[in-house]
């Protein structure tokens, strides 16, 4: 990465330009700067005349949100671009084109889906997509079995796992998601009002314990290439289409950490509810259909699953009798569990999500808040005895009644 330089706006135009075969020559290119995450710039270059444009994403070597105090490796383009690559291989209609890697600049190019929505700001505005679960499931259901023991070359994925060793993005997920929000931190924000709940959480010997068993398995269980972010701002959706973008947290982990980020972020929409409508007919309708799409996507998830697992070579010994059986139990277990870390960590810790966060009213903004805590805890003492995603959803019912 000897030449990078972050890159003037012009500059990423003309870069953009270069790219054989994308515009014609001497094309009029209009820039915009629309990165709002919490890492990376993001340019819109688009071709005035025609309509046609394409994104430039490049990465900054510290921590946007926080600043140049804290480093962070550009490395993490060459997993983004690496895990993109493996998941369009694996799923071509769910994940953007890529045009150019150019790990020297640690920018990626690539589809601009500016006619989708971030899934966050669609389940705000309550739009309904009734191909998600369908769509969500096949991604998690693909990704995650064929980077596994599972479907892999055992030599090939011991490669795979070097490959992605991911050591600065994990620390971040280690210290904001497994660590902060369980004690007295500087890393956690949170409004005077919920004080108390989060004590509870801070005090809660009994949540630390399922915690700490959860992170010795973020930590050491190498078992599929994740995601590792699969957020609803990373979901990219309308009603015939759904793209995963952003994994530059990809690295091996345990399955369920992915399945189990997007069913937290269902959930945060949920608790969300509270403040986004004052009609409570409305608001239950909403919820029902977020639980609705909670139970499609597990449902579509293990269905083809285990459909894949039935129907392609795999492992020996992974046609064991009763093999399967206990894998998918365990995993819906992980899944739960990971689905409550990600909901408290998004409440009180450093990174909140829009749908609480920008409830104006400040009563429906705790009342979110405290659903939101009650329904994650619940899932993580809840993770190794669930049985059936069924749990779930009354866990979330149960919160708001
Ligand atoms: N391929 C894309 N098409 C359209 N918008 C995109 C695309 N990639 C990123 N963006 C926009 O830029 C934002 C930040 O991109 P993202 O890859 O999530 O960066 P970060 O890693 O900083 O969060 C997205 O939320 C979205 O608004
Ligand atoms: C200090 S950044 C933490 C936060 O940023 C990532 O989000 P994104 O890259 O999608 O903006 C990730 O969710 C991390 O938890």
């Amino acid at each position: 990465m000897g030449n990078f330089h972050i890159l003037e706006q012009a500059e990423a135009v003309e870069y953009a330009r270069g790219i054989e075969g994308l515009f014609p020559a001497g094309v009029q290119l209009s820039s915009r700067e629309i990165g709002n995450g919490n890492l990376n710039r993001v340019f819109q270059i688009t071709d005035s005349a025609s309509g046609r444009g394409l994104i430039l994403k490049q990465a900054l070597p510290y921590i946007k949100v926080i600043g140049e105090s804290v480093p962070l490796t550009l490395d993490r383009v060459r997993i983004e671009s690496e895990a993109l690559r493996i998941q369009r291989e694996l799923c071509p209609d769910l994940t953007p084109k890529v045009y150019a890697y150019e790990p020297d600049l640690a920018l990626i190019v690539m589809e601009d889906l500016s006619d989708h929505v971030p899934m966050r700001r669609g389940l705000m505005e309550r739009g309904r997509y009734p191909s998600f679960g369908g769509q969500i499931g096949t991604f998690l259901a693909r990704t995650l079995l064929f980077t596994s023991d599972l479907a892999m070359d055992l030599q090939e994925k011991k490669q795979r796992v070097k490959a992605f060793i991911n050591p600065e993005l994990c620390n971040i997920t280690e210290d904001l998601v497994f660590d902060a929000p369980y004690k007295k931190s500087r890393m956690n924000i949170f409004e005077p009002p919920i004080r108390d709940a989060v004590e509870r959480i801070w005090a809660d010997t009994e949540l630390h314990l399922e915690v700490a068993l959860l992170r010795e398995s973020f930590l050491t269980k190498a078992q599929a290439l994740l995601h590792g972010d699969l957020h609803t701002d990373n979901i990219f959706i309308k009603p015939d289409s759904m793209k995963v973008i952003d994994p530059e947290f990809a690295y091996y982990g345990p399955m369920g950490f992915d399945i189990g980020t997007v069913i937290a972020n269902l959930l945060l929409n949920y608790s969300g509810q509270e403040g986004w409508s004052k009609d409570a007919q409305e608001r239950d309708d909403y919820r029902r259909y977020l639980l609705d799409s909670v139970r499609e996507l597990w449902s579509q998830f293990e269905l083809q699953f285990r459909a894949l697992w039935n129907g392609h070579p795999v492992d020996r010994m992974a046609k064991t009798r009763g093999y399967q059986d206990l894998y998918v139990a365990k995993l819906l277990q992980d899944t739960i569990g990971f689905a409550g870390v990600k909901m408290v960590c998004r409440v009180h810790g450093f990174i909140h999500v829009a749908d609480i966060e920008r409830i104006e009213d400040a009563v429906a903004r705790e009342q979110a808040q405290r659903i939101a805590l009650k329904i994650g805890a619940a899932l993580i003492k809840r993770n190794r005895s669930a049985r059936s995603i069924e749990e779930v959803l009354q866990i979330a019912l149960d919160a708001v009644s």
